[in-house]
C-alpha cells in the first residue's frame, strides 16, 4: 500500500511540475489566457513591489539550492521516505514558483521596446529556444530522475536505487550546463524589456551563476572525471574552433 501511495505522490508532483512549466514558459513570455503575467499595470508603490519581488525570488533560490545539497537530503530523508524525496523537492520547487507568479507585482517602466518585425522575431524565436533547449537538456541528463518518477517507479517494483552516472552526451559536449543556458535565453528574449523583467532576469542569472559552483562543488564530489571535464568544456558559452585551429591543436 505503501508503495502505490509514494508511486502516486511521484505521479502528482510531476504533474504538478508539468502544470508550471507550461505556466512559466506563459508567465515569461506575457502569453495570453492566464490570470498573472510577469508584466502588468503596477498595483502598489515601487518600494514595497520591489521587496515583494526580491522576496519571492528569495524563497525561490533558497528552497531551490538548500533542499539540493546532499546534506540536506540526508537530514530531510529521515523524515520522508527515500524514494520519495527527489518528488518532494520537485514538488516544492512548484510551489515557491507558484507563490512568486501569484504575488509578483509588476513595477511599471521599459528597459527597451524592439520596433523591427526581424528584432522581434528573432526574440520569439531565442525565447522558444530556451525553451526546448531547457527541456532537450534534462532528457540528456535524465528527465525521469530529474523530476523523481525514476525513484518512485523503482521502488514499486522493489528495485534499489542506482545513482546517475556522469554523462556528457550531445549539448554537454558544448557546454557544462546546457540547461542554464536554455534558461539564459528564456529570461533575456524579449522583444519589450520591463523593468520588472529585468529585474527577474537579472535576479535569476546571478542565481543560476552561484548555483552553478554549488553544483559542481557537488557533481566533483560525485563524480572526480568531472575535474577534467570542467577543463576541457566551457561552463556557458561553447567555443567554436575554425577547423584549423582544431587541426593544429590535435597534432600536437
Ligand atoms: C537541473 S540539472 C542541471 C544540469 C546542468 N547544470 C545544466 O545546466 O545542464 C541538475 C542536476 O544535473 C546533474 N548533472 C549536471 N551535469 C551532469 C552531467 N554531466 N552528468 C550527470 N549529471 C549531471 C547534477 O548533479 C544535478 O543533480
Amino acid at each position: 500500500m505503501k508503495r502505490y501511495l509514494i508511486f502516486l505522490y511521484g505521479i502528482a508532483s510531476y504533474v504538478g511540475f508539468f502544470v508550471t512549466f507550461l505556466y512559466a514558459i506563459a508567465f515569461l513570455g506575457n502569453l495570453p489566457g492566464v490570470p498573472r503575467t510577469i508584466d502588468g499595470p503596477p498595483e502598489l508603490a515601487s518600494g514595497p513591489a520591489l521587496a515583494i519581488d526580491l522576496l519571492l525570488l528569495t524563497i525561490f533560490a533558497v528552497q531551490h539550492s538548500l533542499m539540493a545539497r546532499p546534506a540536506f537530503k540526508a537530514l530531510w530523508t529521515q523524515i520522508i521516505p527515500v524514494a520519495a524525496e527527489r518528488s518532494t523537492y520537485v514538488l516544492f520547487s512548484s510551489l515557491a514558483l507558484t507563490l512568486l507568479f501569484y504575488f509578483w507585482q509588476p513595477l511599471g517602466g521599459d528597459v527597451w521596446t524592439l520596433e523591427s518585425r526581424t528584432g522581434q522575431w528573432l526574440m520569439y524565436a531565442g525565447f522558444a529556444f530556451g525553451w526546448v533547449l531547457l527541456l532537450y537538456s534534462t532528457f540528456l541528463i535524465n528527465h525521469f530522475d530529474l523530476f523523481g518518477l525514476r525513484q518512485v517507479w523503482l521502488q514499486l517494483r522493489g528495485k534499489a536505487y542506482t545513482d546517475l552516472p556522469f554523462k556528457t552526451p550531445g549539448a554537454y559536449r558544448l557546454v557544462r550546463h546546457p540547461l542554464y543556458v536554455g534558461w539564459f535565453f528564456a529570461i533575456w528574449c524579449t522583444p519589450q524589456m520591463s523593468v520588472t523583467h529585468m529585474l527577474f532576469a537579472l535576479v535569476t542569472a546571478a542565481y543560476i551563476v552561484a548555483a552553478i559552483s554549488f553544483e559542481e562543488r557537488d557533481l566533483i564530489d560525485a563524480h572526480p572525471e568531472y575535474r577534467d571535464y570542467r577543463h576541457q568544456v566551457p561552463k556557458l558559452l561553447p567555443r567554436f574552433r575554425s577547423a584549423r585551429g582544431q587541426q593544429a591543436k590535435d597534432a600536437v
